[in-house]
């Protein structure tokens, strides 16, 4: 573009602006107005990452703001509140519809609960005021139940026009309650504290899988004010399964399988499964490396556990086959040593992988061909293509997987921090690893960039089943240079049929140990173009073994790994139940959770399931709007204004 065709372009636009500001004023005001929001201290953000389908314990975690509700209610009325107090305080601020309900039914005259209903709205205006006042008013405005902003505001901003502050609460507040409306503002109110103790959330990945109930999690973020996404490998599979990947498909089929969870899949997405499951019936029996894993409040029949054991055989067996025409045409994936179906000899039963022969058990091989083991039995094919047209066509699945799209990213940087939330391919030397895909050769940010391409353009072309995108989607999931699986290979066949747990391990890329060392996450961050002095590296997808004296901060706080393991299946291995970081404009502090017990433990007995947090920095100066990637935007738009205030209004 030659720099007339700039200055061209720059004309129209500051054209376009002076309509919306078209008085000088107009344009004053609004910079003034920005100029103000960059001195504001920095919002919260709040990072939490392998939910793991957990909806509950998530729930719990950004009700609470991961502690930061109840350290603001201690705030300010530790002086005058019991322990006890303000757990009921913080339970009510948490689930305010279930929590009203058990106090309503304390009273015994309306009287009381009216004392009560005066004194908890003037407690939670004044917690809005405390939580707001990092905030512009129009920022607070908009976190505000719609119906009652102009009650709130009144109660807010004039409360002391009189001089006589109770007085006045009381008339509006008897009103309120006279009206009936009491219940419906207390819980606006306690929403609108939520919203305003955490600023922005991100979700460092691995929202599905292995837990229950990934969808109501997936209904949360699309209605949270504030959240982006890093995509996690098992989030990127379910991207796979409805951009057309079939085998991506196979994968997140026998995963809710394996964990019992097929009614995610058919309750929640209505997809039909009713083809698998008569093929399953046909071609299986009882096999119990196949048992789904048992939930601890949900006890299986005989018939039941029956039943999806052998849809478990007939997923898996149609995931190897369908892997292995994957990995011929794909040679740049170097992924021969899992072509296993054709490494089985059949007739001793008996595998050769990694130079090393296994016997094999609890095998299910009906539907293979020992001639072309690869092979889908025609049942197969039909079974594949029905489900694959049918995740396609589910409503609700495709409304999450485009907001995972619009929402998430492979990384993201912000805030001069990266978060990611598998690895940085390197090999021991700490070098980037290298991957040819189309021909070229990628390494670190760039080959990132690259299957960030592919996933997109995987996801654009949803009627391309077999093209390089698509595979490379199931790649990330599997592959040895994956950005998501940070792991050379993925041992599931050994794992069903091979006793030996030697033959199970998974060896983790060098990624691994190398963060530990802060040079090496300096080195990582300026790959990506961020100042490695200020720049932390956020991760999430390895448990962190606090059990075993792991540290979740590690690199001098150059790197954060944040998954305690929410995934419940993980809790044994981890000794809690995830770690949460929250990042004010004062430093960071990671949080690690209890084991979630239940909803009502909390509502009842205030059990806040939280506990120790650990700062991880403390800023030396408080960090400002100015600091941020907003801030930077906002800095933007002011220089637009300022140059349309010269161009248009001052001569
Ligand atoms: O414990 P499961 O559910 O069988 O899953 C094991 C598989 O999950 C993985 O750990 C990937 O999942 P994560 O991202 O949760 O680690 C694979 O490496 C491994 O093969
Ligand atoms: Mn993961």
């Amino acid at each position: 573009m030659t720099q007339y065709d700039n200055q061209n372009l720059k004309e129209k636009y500051l054209n376009l602006l002076a309509e919306k500001f078209d008085e000088e004023e107009k344009v004053a005001t609004e910079i003034i107005n920005l100029q103000s929001i960059l001195d504001l201290p920095k919002g919260t953000e709040h990072f939490v990452s392998d939910l793991h389908g957990e909806y509950h314990a998530f729930q719990h975690v950004l009700r609470n703001g991961s502690g930061n509700v109840r350290a603001k209610i201690h705030d300010i009325f530790k002086d005058t509140h019991s322990e006890e107090q303000i757990s009921e305080l913080a339970a009510l601020v948490y689930y305010p519809e279930e929590k009203l309900k058990l106090i309503k039914n304390q009273f015994e005259t309306k009287a009381d609960l009216n004392d009560w209903y005066i004194e908890t709205i003037q407690q939670m205006i004044h917690l809005i005021s405390y939580a707001s006042s990092k905030y512009t008013r129009s920022k607070l405005r908009k976190a505000l139940p719609k119906q009652f902003v102009y009650i709130i505001e009144e109660l807010l901003y004039k409360s002391n026009v009189y001089n006589n502050k109770t007085t006045y609460y009381e008339t509006i507040v008897q009103k309120i309650n006279s009206l009936g409306q009491s219940d419906k503002l207390i819980t606006g109110l306690a929403y609108t504290i939520q919203q305003l103790v955490v600023d922005h959330l991100h979700v460092v990945g691995d929202i599905y899988d292995r837990g229950p109930e990934p969808d109501k999690i997936m209904e949360t973020l699309i209605n949270y004010h504030s959240v982006d996404i890093q995509w996690g490998n098992h989030d990127v599979l379910w991207i796979g399964a409805y951009a057309g990947s079939k085998v991506c498909l196979a994968n997140i089929l026998r995963i809710c399988a394996r964990y019992d969870n097929l009614d995610i899949i058919e309750d929640a997405y209505g997809i039909n499964l009713r083809p698998l499951v008569n093929l399953a019936e046909k071609y299986y029996g009882d096999n119990p490396a196949f048992y789904p894993k048992q939930h601890a409040e949900k006890k299986l029949s005989e018939d039941e556990k029956l039943q999806i054991t052998k849809i478990h055989q007939a997923i898996a067996i149609i995931q190897f086959k369908l892997e292995s025409p994957i990995i011929k045409r794909r040679p740049s994936f170097d992924m021969e040593e899992r072509l296993v179906l054709e490494k089985v000899d059949y007739d001793k039963q008996e595998i050769t992988v990694y130079g090393h022969t296994y016997p094999l058990e609890n095998t299910c091989f009906e539907t293979i061909n020992r001639a072309n083991p690869a092979e889908l039995i025609e049942e197969e094919e039909e079974v594949i293509n029905k489900l694959l047209l049918s995740v396609q066509e589910s409503e609700k699945l495709k409304r999450h997987m485009n907001f995972l799209m619009k929402k998430g990213d492979l990384y993201l940087k912000y805030n001069g921090n990266l978060l990611i939330h598998g690895c940085i391919p390197v090999d021991e030397h700490g070098n980037m690893e290298e991957m040819e895909i189309d021909g070229k050769m990628y390494n670190g940010r760039e080959l990132l960039d690259q299957f960030e391409y592919h996933i997109r353009e995987s996801f654009s072309h949803k009627n391309e089943t077999d093209d390089l995108s698509t595979d490379l989607i199931w790649y990330l999931w599997t592959g040895k240079y994956s950005s998501l699986f940070g792991k050379r290979a993925m041992t599931t066949f050994e794992r069903y049929f091979i006793k030996d747990k030697a033959s199970h391990k998974e060896e983790k890329n060098p990624y691994y140990y190398l963060r530990e060392d802060s040079e090496m996450c300096r080195k990582m961050l300026e790959e990506f173009n961020l100042d490695p002095e200020q720049g932390r590296i956020i991760n999430g997808h390895t448990p962190v073994k606090e059990i075993d004296g792991e540290n979740p901060i590690k690199a001098n706080g150059k790197m954060i790994v944040i998954d305690g393991g929410f995934s419940k299946a993980y809790q044994s291995t981890t000794g809690i139940a995830g770690y949460t970081l929250l990042y004010n404009s004062f430093g960071m502090q990671l949080v690690a959770h209890k084991h979630f017990g239940t909803k009502e433990n909390v509502l009842l007995n205030g059990a806040d399931e939280l506990s120790v947090r650990r700062v991880v920095d403390e800023e030396l100066e408080r960090k400002k709007v100015r600091d941020t990637n907003i801030g930077a935007k906002l800095q933007e738009e002011i220089n637009m204004l300022q140059e349309l205030m010269s161009y248009r209004y001052i001569d």
